[in-house]
């Protein structure tokens, strides 16, 4: 019964699941985020510190942190996981951008020079998109809806 409630509750509460969008410098995080925000392309300039947005999608609601990827600010990636969820337990959802520049590494070549075969303790993904015209974004995030679903 409890558990019942408990399920009940989660559904009517719309709980927030929290997004921690990190890579390299001028990989495209920022135009991503406010693609799922706004549909449309931003002038971005080099994120120095967070960009913090709600995303709605499909009754689902995401707080995405995207923050900025220049080496000088990848010591300070770890402060932002503190208050994740549990990072143990988190998805991985890896956007091989920028695939409408000519000669751009495939989601597969990717894949595989980061190893991500060699991933068994968290579920990984890895999606081929174009932040510019918004191919691809949205599979990747059908994808975590899904994980989410299966928890
Ligand atoms: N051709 C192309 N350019 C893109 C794409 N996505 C982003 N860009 C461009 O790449 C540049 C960097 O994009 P940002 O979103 O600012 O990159 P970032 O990952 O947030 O960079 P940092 O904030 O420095 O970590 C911008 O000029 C974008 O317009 C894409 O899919 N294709
Ligand atoms: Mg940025």
């Amino acid at each position: 019964m409890g558990l019942l409630f408990s399920r009940l509750w989660s559904l009517f509460t719309n709980e927030e699941h929290k997004v921690i969008i990190v890579g390299l410098d001028n990989a495209g995080k920022t135009t991503i985020l406010y693609q799922f925000l706004m549909n449309e392309v931003v002038h971005t300039s080099p994120t120095i510190g967070s960009n913090v947005e709600e995303v709605l999608w499909k009754n689902i609601h995401f707080l995405m942190w995207d923050i900025g990827g220049q080496e000088s600010l990848r010591a300070s990636w770890n402060t932002y996981y503190t208050n994740t969820q549990d990072l143990r337990k988190a998805a991985v959802l890896i956007f091989a951008n920028k695939q409408d520049i000519k000669g751009s590494m495939s989601a597969a070549e990717i894949s595989q020079h980061l190893n991500l075969t060699s991933v068994k303790d968290h579920p990984w993904h890895i999606q081929a998109c174009c932040a510019l015209t918004g191919e691809g974004l949205y599979q990747g995030l059908e994808w975590i809806t899904n994980n989410l679903k299966r928890r």
